[in-house]
């Protein structure tokens, strides 16, 4: 079951949420939707189900506008950030209610209720939930008609590490199944952890449509740190194609372009001593964050460039 997002555009007055993205959403697969806050990833979730309307282009789930499907929630289950839970209810009773409005058959509510592991709370109050049995049964709901896709806004919000793993297994599940598995989060680091492929998105746009180990892949430009105090020459004796020697300290280098051992074996060469030699890898949160950067709406102040202003 295939979600396609075709020039998808949602303006609210003047501001723009959504600005002509176009990507595809696969079964089999977990695809992660990453931005940062305000990017338009709820937006856009809302959009695939038809909980908003586009203000130009489209998108279909499985061929057609989800509102056109016979039993819509059998295509795309769907936890999206407003919540609404009767907060008398049990959690049983909340699911129950919504089965028997959708056709969906009773015996299915205790089989979601044990897949997301609330058997033991099923009886009480919802509105006494902790955050993590909250998000739990927002699952079940969406898992009730036992959908060919599942579309989650940030299902590991506020969970305690044992939650985000739960979550983390059962998305891959789900996507083994055989089902499209569609997920938003604002954390690169999470999301490499549980998605293939990522969708990323800045100020509505879209920034990459790519596979995590590509991402990873390109992410992954190595820097070495060398201290000397021949620094001067070291540099000099470095430089060539494709290396980028740069220095904020007296006596320290970082070096793009040539691995440590690379860097050690010219110093050794040369009789050039060397006090410290350390590679660093780019981490994948910080290679989000470059690609992300222009389009973070708020910035802290001080956090090295001037806040920017939204479009
Ligand atoms: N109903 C609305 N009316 C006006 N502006 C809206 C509305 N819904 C969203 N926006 C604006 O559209 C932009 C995108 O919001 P959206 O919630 O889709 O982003 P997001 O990527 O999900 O962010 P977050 O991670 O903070 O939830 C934001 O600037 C938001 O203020």
């Amino acid at each position: 079951m295939t979600i396609e997002v075709r020039g998808l555009t949602k303006r609210y007055g003047e501001k723009t949420a959504v600005d002509d993205l176009t990507f595809t959403v696969r079964p089999g697969t977990v695809t992660g939707f990453l931005g940062p806050n305000g990017a338009g990833k709820s937006t856009t979730m809302r959009l695939i189900v038809g909980l908003d309307a586009p203000t130009s282009g489209s998108v279909t789930v499985n061929g057609r506008h989800y509102a056109r499907h016979p039993a819509p929630l059998a295509e795309v289950g769907t936890l999206l950030e407003a919540r609404s839970v009767h907060t008398g209810r049990s959690a049983y009773k909340h699911l129950l209610a919504l089965a028997l409005t959708h056709g969906i058959p009773r015996s299915r509510v205790a089989e979601v209720i044990e897949a997301v592991g609330l058997a033991g709370a099923a009886r009480k109050r919802a509105g006494g939930f902790s955050l993590g049995m909250g998000q739990r049964l927002g699952i079940a709901a969406a898992l009730l008609a036992d959908p060919a896709a599942v579309v989650l806004d940030e299902p590991v919000n506020g969970l305690d590490p044992e939650g985000v793993r739960w979550i983390r297994t059962l998305l891959k599940e789900l996507a083994a199944q055989g089902r499209t598995v569609f997920v938003s989060s604002h954390l690169m680091s999470e999301m490499a952890l549980t998605a293939e492929r990522l969708v990323i998105v800045g100020r509505g746009r879209l920034l990459a449509d790519t596979t995590v180990a590509e991402f990873v892949r390109s992410a992954g430009h190595d820097e070495v740190s060398v201290t000397s105090p021949e620094a001067g020459r070291l540099r000099e004796l470095l430089a060539g194609p494709g290396v980028e020697v740069a220095s904020d300290a007296p006596g320290v280098l970082r070096v793009r372009g040539a691995g440590a051992e690379d860097i050690g074996l010219t110093a050794a060469a040369h009789g050039v001593p060397l006090f410290e030699l350390t590679p660093h890898r780019v981490s994948l949160e910080e290679a989000f964050m470059e690609l992300t950067r222009d389009a973070v709406e708020y910035h802290a102040h001080g956090a090295g460039r001037p806040a920017e202003v939204a479009a």
